[in-house]
């Protein structure tokens, strides 16, 4: 079944079992996952296969607590408090379930303990008895995003080690990498899949999928929201039963869940009840419906626990209170603790020494390592640009329509203006053709990632926050993917219509002309992704011609009469960068030029001076406007960096806020 050379697997299930830490060291094999026939049992019997991810590296048992955890959403009149000081704990070694109605606060309260959400937010949490570090945490969790979605054009495979690539470094070799890859592929019933495309996948794979990526590293601690949704019954049990195993082998998950049935309850350990952001109940699972019952709810013996508090706390505010109050808000109260060890389970409390040591020794290696990311920037940066060249390479479709619009609008252009490029009675209608080119340049490069970027912003958003890569990383792969395509098709451009429009056939006012049309290209690039980092495909497209709309008029005012253009004009056109892109291809085409043809009686644009002069660019070079260029290609790209991070970053946006409010209070 395993496409990996059994000498190799030995090999790599050595190396291994010496990068290990632990004393407990078994010899490395695979037992044959079930492939596509995934069932509850197949995958008990396929868990004893995450044996090489295991042993990986020891991670450190997590147990978080939280107290008095507080949300408010919005600000003045808009202000909106979320969750009321809940306070509970998550376990590891357990399968925890936050359930409530619809709006309880079941995501904020995740967002939050999983790092993401943390303006706005007051109480404490403490990992395994430390006050959390983000930065720490972020390399101990993962957090799988209601709607995360998947880097198309990958196989399954192909994902897998990528992210084993990013996730591990130089941690591991190639042939344990594979190995590991193997192994969660075969528990989590990937690996009949591994050659299909990830975009292909059914809605329970791809949910699978976007676990088994998350599970490279093997993180003791996984956050889940919502991951049931949109799944069949059978894919639902599926997933939990996974996440169940997986919290066997000593790891915490949490996970919010709409409406469980009967028998997917029964296969949570715990579950915290949230109603109206109060706490209603946090426990052992099969307690609950015990402790209803303390407070006068019975459950009927037929009825699913899960839809009789959903049922009994939905538009009921007094018997939310009541629970709240009962259970402390979350709070561990002795008496819930008697219960949930009456339940069987034993309760592995955060004060445990053990851990407690696992986890200091855990902190002081972090500590020590410094570094942030497992990989450095330059292996982020050449992992993301292969991925992306890959992606862009299999997507033909993309690449040939792109081709097709370049060439037809090329043609048209030249087929308007076709044979003017010397007509010293008509210079005029080349200017136009020059404007023409600047329009082209900006609509086609600023519209794809207006359009497009809202979207890629989901699929790296939960990449990002796991910690794959820097941002940094992710931003100088993207700049540079796209400019090879855009240097080819901006030249099959540039040539078509050039010479369709009959301008001087001169080579170095034609490499002139292509780097002017190239670097508007780029510059409104930099502009699109800004917008599409900032809103939505809807709004952006919206944003995006609006903003360009004053630039262009800017960029051909005072055509005509040049010399007597207003300085506070002059100042507003320095601001439109397509000011700087048509000066650029009017001096590629016009500077010191010979005499055009004239074919009437006389021809005051014969001489290029006087219309360079006619429209304000008797002064201007082309160095000035090439710097002009490349400063707003910069500008836009660097402002659209920070834009992006503030998407991407809550703690960005926090550290930001608090900034200003300081600023402000100095002030
Ligand atoms: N940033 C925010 N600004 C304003 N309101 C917010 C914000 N975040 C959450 N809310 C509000 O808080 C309430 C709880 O939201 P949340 O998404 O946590 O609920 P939920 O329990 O996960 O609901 P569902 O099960 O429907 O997904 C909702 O009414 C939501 O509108």
């Amino acid at each position: 079944m395993s496409n990996i050379p059994l000498v190799r697997r030995a090999i790599a299930g050595a190396a291994l079992a010496h990068s290990s830490t632990s004393n407990d060291v078994e010899h490395s094999t695979i037992t044959p996952g079930e492939g596509s026939q995934w069932t509850p049992a197949a995958l008990e019997r396929a868990g004893s296969t995450l044996k090489a991810l295991n042993r990986m590296a020891k991670r450190p048992p997590v147990h978080i607590l939280f107290e008095d955890i507080g949300f408010t959403a919005g600000s003045g009149k808009g202000e909106r408090r979320i969750l009321h000081n809940v306070s509970g704990e998550f376990r590891s070694g357990e399968l925890t379930c936050i359930l409530g109605p619809s709006g309880a606060g079941k995501s904020t309260l995740l967002n939050i303990l999983a790092g993401y959400t943390s303006n706005g937010v007051n109480g404490r949490i403490t990992v395994n008895g430390h006050a959390r570090d983000m930065r720490l945490f972020k390399k101990l969790s993962s957090y799988i995003m209601q709607d995360d979605l998947l880097q198309p054009r990958l196989t399954v495979n192909e994902s897998m080690m990528i992210a084993a690539d990013l996730k591990l470094g130089k941690e591991l070799g190639r042939a344990e990498k594979e190995l590991i890859v193997e192994e969660i592929l075969q528990t989590l019933g990937l690996w009949d899949h591994r050659d299909s495309m990830s975009h292909h996948l059914s809605g329970g794979q791809s949910k699978r999928l976007s676990v088994a990526l998350e599970l490279v590293n093997n993180p003791p601690i996984i956050f889940l929201d919502e991951p049931t949704t949109g799944l069949d019954v059978v894919s639902i049990r599926q997933l939990v039963v996974l996440l169940r195993l997986l919290s066997r082998q000593g790891r915490t998950i949490i996970c919010t869940i709409h409406q469980p049935s009967a028998s997917l309850f029964s296969l949570f350990d715990r579950v915290y009840v949230l109603a109206r952001g109060l706490c209603c109940y946090q426990g052992a699972a099969p307690l609950l419906v015990p402790f209803c019952a303390e407070i006068g709810h019975i459950c009927p013996t037929t009825h699913n626990p899960a839809d009789f508090i959903l049922e009994t706390l939905v538009g009921n505010s007094e018997s939310a209170a009541q629970m709240s109050e009962l259970c402390q808000n979350g709070k561990l109260s002795k008496r819930l603790d008697r219960m949930t060890v009456r339940g069987g389970r034993k309760p592995v409390l955060h004060s445990d020494e053990s851990i407690q040591r696992i986890f200091v020794e855990h902190v002081a290696k972090e500590q020590m390592q410094k570094m942030e990311f497992p990989t450095t920037f330059m292996t982020q940066f050449s992992i993301l640009i292969y991925r992306m060249f890959k992606q862009s390479s299999r997507n033909s479709l993309n690449l040939w329509i792109q081709l097709i619009h370049h060439v037809s609008a090329a043609v048209l252009v030249g087929g308007i203006f076709f044979l003017i490029g010397n007509d010293g009675g008509n210079p005029i209608t080349n200017f136009k053709f020059c404007l023409s080119c600047v329009v082209f340049f900006m609509y086609t490069y600023i519209m794809i990632p207006v359009l497009l970027f809202p979207l890629e912003l989901r699929m790296i958003r939960r990449e990002y926050f796991n910690g794959w890569y820097s941002l940094k990383a992710y931003y100088a792969a993207l700049t540079l993917s796209t400019f090879p395509i855009m240097v080819i098709l901006g030249t099959v451009f540039i040539i078509i219509c050039y010479f369709m429009s009959g301008q001087l056939m001169e080579m170095d006012r034609l490499i002139l002309f292509t780097i002017t049309g190239i670097l508007i290209g780029l510059c409104s690039e930099g502009l699109g992704i800004l917008v599409g980092s900032m809103f939505n495909a809807t709004n952006g497209s919206i944003v995006g011609p609006a903003t360009v709309a004053p630039l262009l008029a800017l960029c051909c005012y005072g055509t005509g009469f040049g010399p007597y253009i207003e300085k506070i004009m002059k100042f507003l056109m320095s601001m439109s960068y397509l000011r700087y892109g048509l000066t650029g291809f009017c001096l590629a085409l016009y500077h010191k030029r010979p005499l055009m043809d004239c074919n009437a009686d006389f021809c005051l644009y014969a001489e290029s001076k006087i219309l360079l002069r006619d429209l304000g660019m008797a002064t201007d070079n082309f160095e000035t406007q090439i710097i002009g260029l490349l400063s707003f290609t910069i500008f836009f790209r660097v402002v659209a960096y920070f834009a992006l991070r503030y998407h991407l970053t809550a703690e960005f946006t926090s550290k930001f806020m608090t900034y200003i409010s300081k600023f402000l209070k100095h002030r």
